[in-house]
């Protein structure tokens, strides 16, 4: 299992965004075409590792939005997604989003104080992301059942659990090393 997965992992090409070495693979950036059979393997997995007694599965604008669809599906569970956009909804949450190569605003829109919820992203890479989501749903009365970031890149899952004392399950561990994808495990090791 998750062979496919792997290799085209270790097939991505890497972009310099500023010093910042950048993998592009179909999970993270929809380049090159995404295999249908990884996305179902991926379901499979989070399927098998999480708690899905929750109210809904919250995702974050773009790349975690195709994986919240999947499993919307495969469950029935219905989805939100934290956008970059900003609504002036009543009780939009604003969130400042640092990653490795780019800051912004994220909102979160339609998550409510007391719901139980699984929070799903591609990547977590720097943490920074996750942090301050993590940190805004916190401070929101959410109840996150499960965190997941399918590709854990460096050592983002430590830096996200340190900071907010929430677990984070990653289906693939890695790192660009000279240039190259290293694969360094995966949660079926
Ligand atoms: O752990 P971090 O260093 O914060 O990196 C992880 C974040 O970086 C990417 O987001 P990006 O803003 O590039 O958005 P995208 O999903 O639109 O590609 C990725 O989708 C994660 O959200
Ligand atoms: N590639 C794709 N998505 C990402 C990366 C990366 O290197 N880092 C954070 N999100």
């Amino acid at each position: 299992m998750l062979e496919e997965f792997k290799k085209t992992l270790q097939e991505s090409p890497i972009v310099k965004k500023g010093e910042y070495s950048y993998f592009v693979h179909p999970v993270s950036d929809g380049i090159p075409e995404m295999k249908p059979e990884i996305l179902r393997e991926i379901v499979e997995v989070i399927k098998n590792n999480s708690d899905l007694d929750i109210d809904k599965i919250v995702c974050i604008e773009a790349m975690g939005i195709h994986l919240a669809t999947a499993l919307s599906l495969e469950t029935n569970i219905p989805f939100v997604v934290i956008r970059k956009r900003e609504y002036g909804l009543p009780g939009e949450v604003p969130v400042f989003q640092k990653t490795g190569y780019s800051e912004q605003n994220l909102y979160i829109n339609q998550v409510n104080k007391g719901e139980k919820i699984l929070l799903i992203d591609d990547v977590v890479s720097t943490g920074g992301t996750y942090i301050a989501v993590i940190k805004a749903l916190k401070n929101m009365g959410v109840e996150i059942k499960d965190a997941i970031a399918v590709i854990e890149k460096g050592e983002g899952k430590r830096i996200v659990e340190d900071e907010t004392g929430c677990s984070l399950t990653t289906i693939i561990k890695m790192d660009v090393i000279n240039n190259e994808v290293v694969i360094e495990s995966t949660i079926i090791d």
